[in-house]
């Protein structure tokens, strides 16, 4: 993993959830002392909260945050982004600092009318960051330095797993790693349901499915073998498992992925304009 030097100060623009999670990441990890984060968030009630959890510098002033900055994070939502990076903000920001952004549906092309003149790193993380199990994608322009690349790719293996892409495959990779969390609440959430509906008490199902959810996940991983393969060692023939996969078709559970997914590149798109 990449380190990242001691003389470099890391600043996040917007520090809600997933810059918190970031932010652990990196402190925990031991990948930066605390002196070198500053975070820059509007309410002092928030301020107060990141200063008194990791004693970093925290204000409420971008420009000020910026001073001195090696990179940049963007962690405000993408409909914030003008409000967050002003004009002056760009006229505060040192000469050589990289911006990395963390905003959906937000591109290199855009980023780049946002804060003219700077490398540019766009990723798409997702929630499970803040337990170390995140999935971040990575797509960098030219002008980004290799070595800045690679200590934003370090941020990312602080709190979970990183792959490098080009920019064409970053909206697919929004609806899968980046919202994916987001249908498997979904799932886990209705599996507890229907245990419920079947006599166990709601923690207890909740529990199982999402335990369960979380072992097949690490099987896929571990094993490498095609999903399919591992349908098939649960599912015994004649048994109880393909009962509840044919249920599962016949409500088109694939179908609403195919929907789910093509839903997101729509809503992507529609968002850039
Ligand atoms: N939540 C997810 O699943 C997820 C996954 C991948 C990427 N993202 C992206 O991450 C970004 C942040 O999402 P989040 O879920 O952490 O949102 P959030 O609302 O929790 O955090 C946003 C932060 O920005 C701050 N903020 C708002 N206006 C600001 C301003 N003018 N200057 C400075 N800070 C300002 C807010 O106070 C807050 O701390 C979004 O762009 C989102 O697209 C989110
Ligand atoms: N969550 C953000 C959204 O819903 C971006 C990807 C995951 O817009």
């Amino acid at each position: 993993m990449a380190k990242i030097k001691e003389t470099d100060k890391i600043v996040f623009i917007g520090c809600g959830a997933m810059g918190e999670a970031i932010l652990k990441g990196i402190l925990q990890g031991g990948l930066v002392r605390k002196e070198q984060v500053t975070a820059a968030v509007p309410t002092a009630k928030r301020q107060a909260y990141l200063k008194e959890t990791y004693g970093i510098p925290v204000t409420g002033d971008n420009r000020e945050a910026v001073a001195g900055a090696h990179l940049v994070i963007l962690a405000v939502k993408p409909q914030m982004a003008k409000e967050a990076v002003t004009g002056d903000l760009v006229a505060a920001l040192p000469e050589k600092a990289t911006i990395l952004s963390i905003m959906g549906s937000y591109d290199l092309a855009m980023l780049h009318d946002l804060v003219p003149g700077h490398p540019v790193i766009r990723t798409m993380p997702n929630t499970p960051l803040s337990v170390g199990m995140g999935m971040t994608a990575l797509t960098a322009d030219d002008q980004v330095a290799p070595e800045v690349l690679d200590e934003a790719e370090a941020i990312f293996q602080s709190c979970g797993e990183t792959v490098r892409v080009d920019e064409k495959a970053m909206e697919a990779i929004t609806a899968i790693s980046g919202c994916g969390p987001g249908y498997f609440f979904v799932v886990m959430d209705a599996l507890a349901d229907a245990g419920v509906m079947a006599g166990l008490p709601r923690a207890l199902a909740i529990k199982l499915a999402a335990q369960t959810m979380a072992g097949s996940g690490v099987m896929g991983l571990k094993t490498g073998l095609h999903p399919a393969q591992l349908r098939d060692q649960v599912t015994s023939p004649g048994g109880t498992t393909i009962a509840g996969i044919k249920a599962l078709e016949n409500h088109g559970v694939r179908g609403a992925f195919y929907d789910a997914v093509q839903a997101v590149l729509d809503r992507s798109a529609a968002l850039k304009k």
